[in-house]
């Protein structure tokens, strides 16, 4: 159960975030990464906004989150993404399970899945990893089921000092067995990952981050202040280079589609060179490329 003394507390707003979508369920901000003009770029804040529900997902929720983190994907002003909870008690409870059907989660409203059972947000987890930005997940209270995959799949995660982590799929008769799990045990191991999945215990901000679960802990109220110190010192950093150093992470772990995007990477570099060019605009010019031209590198 959360403190009761929590829900008084408040995280300090770090940025003068601005609205920049309407959703339901969530809200999309972005704000200048440097107000003092100290650098540029904007940080882009995705916030599951149902506190009531300590911020579970329904199928709508989880369909707005993807187009939100689609608006930050596009916006060349946005260098990093912050995925939070609102308010003090919870990141993200994991799907509504008022939501759930019996072939999984249902919408009544959400486009495309009038009635039929989904797992949505197995796109989103894809999109988080295949995302070319860092996603820092910032966690205050519960993270817990499908929120702590949620947690799992970003980048880094910064924790409040009352966040509380565990996977709960076991209980309430589910499992996420794809980055859920072989992501997790990435991060803590496998015995670590197997006791968080086959025991469905909860786990204190100290213990996650003994595990390596987490970045960082902070107080709660400072919680915003840092996570925005994380993302400005990523700001300040090559994008290009953060983009590779994300793919390449991922390359191994994700098998043949983490290669297709690190390949590809390589592909937006290798277009701008004249090599490149030239077969492009030989093939313009109806000539033959002359690549004897380029040299065959040792
Ligand atoms: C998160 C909690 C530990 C918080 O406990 P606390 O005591 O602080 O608060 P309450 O329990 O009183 O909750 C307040 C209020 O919120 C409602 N609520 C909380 N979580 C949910 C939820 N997930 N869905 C619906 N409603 C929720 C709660 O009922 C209260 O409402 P009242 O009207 O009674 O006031 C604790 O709440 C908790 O343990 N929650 C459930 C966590 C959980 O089991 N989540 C689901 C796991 S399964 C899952 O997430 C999942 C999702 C997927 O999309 C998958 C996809 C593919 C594979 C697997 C998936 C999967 O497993």
């Amino acid at each position: 159960m959360a403190d009761p003394a929590d829900a008084d507390r408040t995280i300090t707003p770090a940025l003068a975030w601005e609205g920049a979508a309407d959703f339901t369920d969530i809200r999309y901000e972005t704000a200048a990464a440097f107000p003092d003009g100290d650098g540029g770029g904007r940080i882009a804040k995705i916030t599951i906004a149902r506190p009531e529900v300590r911020n579970a997902f329904r199928p709508k929720t989880v369909e707005e989150m993807i187009e939100a983190f689609t608006l930050a994907r596009e916006d060349p002003e946005v260098g990093v993404v912050v995925l939070a909870g609102e308010g003090p008690l919870a990141f993200c409870s994991g799907g509504d399970q008022r939501a759930r059907g019996d072939s999984g989660y249902v919408g009544d409203d959400a486009v495309g899945q009038k009635g039929v059972g989904r797992f949505l947000v197995t796109d989103l987890h894809v999109q988080i990893r295949r995302l070319p930005k860092p996603v820092v997940a910032m966690v205050a209270g519960y993270a817990v089921g499908g929120g702590h995959v949620l947690h799992v799949c970003c980048d880094l995660t910064i924790a409040a000092d009352n966040a509380t982590f565990g996977q709960t799929g076991p209980k309430v008769g589910s499992f996420d067995g794809g980055f859920g799990a072989s992501v997790l045990a990435r991060q803590v191991g496998q015995k670590r990952a197997k006791e968080i999945w086959f025991l469905c215990r909860q786990y204190d901000a100290a213990k996650a981050l003994d595990w390596g679960l987490v970045n960082e802990v902070v107080a709660l109220e400072e919680l915003e202040e840092e996570t925005v110190r994380w993302c400005q010192d990523m700001m300040r950093l090559s994008p290009f280079a953060l983009r590779l150093l994300k793919a390449g992470f991922h390359a191994e772990e994700d098998g043949l589609a983490g290669i297709q995007q690190l390949a590809h990477d390589t592909n937006l570099l290798f277009y701008g060179s004249e090599e490149a060019q030239e077969g492009r605009d030989a093939f313009k010019e109806k000539r033959r490329p002359e690549f004897e031209r380029f040299p065959k590198r040792p």
